[in-house]
């Protein structure tokens, strides 16, 4: 048996999902966390609210903050259209290596380009060493206490522009208390709520989407 959580359910996928099929992975990544080892995916529930916001917004570009196992990478790319780009930033190099063979195996490595390092590391460097303009859609989705930060770094960087789409994950949980108040507060914003449940259980949780109303 695999040695992590994260090996074991890239195993459980690649024996048992079709190869080159997204849904089939995603499918099968969900049952192995609801059925064997829970794991922070955003998952099926709160993954239905990505794809409707993700395809209400239409992205050219798209950002997400946390890769984990690239189960949300997936979820994203499956529904991108042709000539659109995920960039996507983890720092754990493990979790980054097999975020890398779940997108391959998915079929959808040409969408997706995994960034291995912390976000505050590389959201500096978004324009002038991964030629970005401007993101369309923003899924934030590492960890709470940064969400804050990293939102405003993003605006300091000039890679929103107005109408630009931020999606973030665990809302309801005290470590990104700030970012909620701050996304509300500071007219930079408008905000809608989506209450749901944290992934495979049934404990409330909900993602937030603010649209960037400012001009660059
Ligand atoms: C909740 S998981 C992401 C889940 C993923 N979006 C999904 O739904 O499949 C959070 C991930 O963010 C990564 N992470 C946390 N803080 C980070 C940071 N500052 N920079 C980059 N990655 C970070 C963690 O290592 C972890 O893999």
């Amino acid at each position: 048996m695999a040695e992590t959580r994260e090996q074991r359910i890239l195993e459980f996928v690649l024996q048992n999902a079709v190869r080159g099929n997204p849904q089939s992975v995603l499918d099968h990544i969900d049952k192995y966390c609801r059925e064997k080892e829970w794991a922070m995916n955003v998952g099926d529930e709160k993954g239905l609210i990505l794809d409707n916001v993700l395809q209400e917004t239409n992205p050219s570009m798209v950002l997400e903050l946390g890769t984990y196992c690239g189960y949300s990478a997936i979820r994203i790319a499956r529904l991108l259209k042709p000539e659109a780009l995920l960039l996507t930033i983890e720092m754990n190099p493990a979790h980054a290596d097999v975020a890398r063979q779940m997108i391959e195996f998915a079929g959808v490595k040409d969408k997706v380009k995994i960034l291995q390092n912390s976000t505050e590391h590389i959201i500096p460097k978004l324009k002038a060493e991964h030629g970005v303009e401007h993101f369309d859609f923003v899924f934030i989705d590492h960890f709470g206490n940064r969400y804050l930060s990293d939102t405003k770094l993003l605006e300091e960087c000039c890679v929103l522009r107005k109408g630009t789409v931020l999606l973030a994950d665990n809302v309801s949980f005290p470590n990104s208390a700030d970012f909620l108040e701050y996304i509300r507060t500071s007219g930079h914003y408008d905000c809608t709520n989506y209450p749901a449940h944290l992934e495979y259980s049934d404990k409330p949780d909900a993602m937030e989407r603010a649209v960037y109303r400012r001009q660059r």
